[in-house]
This record gives structure tokens, C-alpha cells and sequence, in this order.
């Protein structure tokens, strides 16, 4: 889809085509659409972004803690969205071993313990490796630190899933 079709829905389609851009956040969706029209790729990115960015602490942190663990319940008992299972299964976090597996579990738990939110990261640009290593590691950040590097985690996710959905070449022919 072109950003002239994107400016062009009405609310209700916006928001079924992209209203999860942001893990089960629809509502960020929702008020970015009284942004419209937006010029390009880049300004609808933007305004999710800023709209992000202009939450309270609580609210960023509620953003973190609607996203599913990796490797957690709701892959167990399939219950992911489609965005995330893909995601998932593209970082192997859906065929761990069960040393790994249990790691992940374990880590997820001591993250969500000491920070109260869901560790979060881009699972599209990471490999196993990588995420049980950065989830061991982030593990011991200052809570401040950890809220911001999950929110820049967040807009990652949020990139690549606008990217499958919108055309970023194209500007809007205003
Ligand atoms: N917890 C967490 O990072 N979840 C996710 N990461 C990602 O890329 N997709 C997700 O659902």
C-alpha cells in the first residue's frame, strides 16, 4: 500500500490494517490518525514515534508490558499474534533446546521481577545468540535505562512491521 491509500482509509480500516504496528497498542494507531495526511513513510513513522515518545513513564512502560515474552506462554499455547509468532519463529525462538529454553524462562522472570515489564527486543534483528545474550546482560541495567532501551526496541519492531504494510519509496501527492 502507497501513503496516498494509508491517508486515504477511514478510521476503522486504519486502524484494522495497522493497529498493530505497536504490540496490542491500537490505540496508538487511533490517534495517529488524526495526523493524516502524511507526506511519506518517514512523518507516519514520526508520528507514531512522537506519539510514543509524549507518554508518560507509565504509559511507555505499559507499552513494554503488552508484549509477549519470547519463547513464553503465549508461544507455548499459540496464542501469539501473527506479527510476533513470525517474528519469533524467525529468531528460532520457537525450536529452542530445552537448556535454552529454560534459560529464557528463567531470565524472562528475573527481567520482569526487577523491572515490572516484559523485557523487550527486536526479535527481526537478532539471532538466539544475541537475544539470550542481551537478556542476561540488560538484566542488570538501572530501570530508567532498561524502559528506554525497551522503547527503542519497541519503534524497531514498529519500523519493520509499517515497512510490510506501507511502501516506503513513494511521497504522498499532496
Ligand atoms: N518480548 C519481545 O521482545 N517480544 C517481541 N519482540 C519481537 O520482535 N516481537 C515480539 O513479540
Amino acid at each position: 500500500m502507497d501513503i496516498a491509500t494509508v491517508n486515504a482509509l477511514p478510521f476503522e480500516d486504519f486502524v484494522n490494517l495497522l493497529g498493530n504496528v505497536v504490540e496490542k497498542c491500537p490505540i496508538i494507531t487511533a490517534a495517529v490518525w488524526s495526523r493524516r495526511p502524511f507526506l511519506n513513510f518517514t512523518a507516519l513513522e514520526a508520528a507514531i514515534n512522537e506519539f510514543i515518545d509524549d507518554l508518560p513513564e507509565s504509559g511507555k512502560e505499559g507499552i513494554l508490558r503488552c508484549h509477549p515474552d519470547l519463547a513464553g506462554r503465549d508461544l507455548q499455547s499459540g496464542t501469539l499474534t501473527r506479527e510476533s509468532r513470525e517474528e519469533q519463529a524467525g529468531a528460532g525462538m520457537d525450536a529452542l533446546n530445552s537448556a535454552d529454553a529454560s534459560r529464557m524462562t528463567r531470565l524472562n522472570e528475573e527481567y520482569k521481577e526487577r523491572f515490572g515489564f516484559s523485557f523487550v527486543i527486536c526479535a527481526r534483528m537478532n539471532d538466539k545468540a544475541n537475544i539470550l545474550r542481551q537478556l542476561s546482560e540488560r538484566c542488570q541495567n538501572e530501570r530508567a535505562l532498561e524502559r528506554a532501551r525497551g522503547i527503542e526496541e519497541v519503534k524497531k519492531i514498529c519500523r519493520l512491521r509499517l515497512q510490510d504494510l506501507v511502501r516506503t519509496d513513494a511521497p504522498n501527492k499532496l
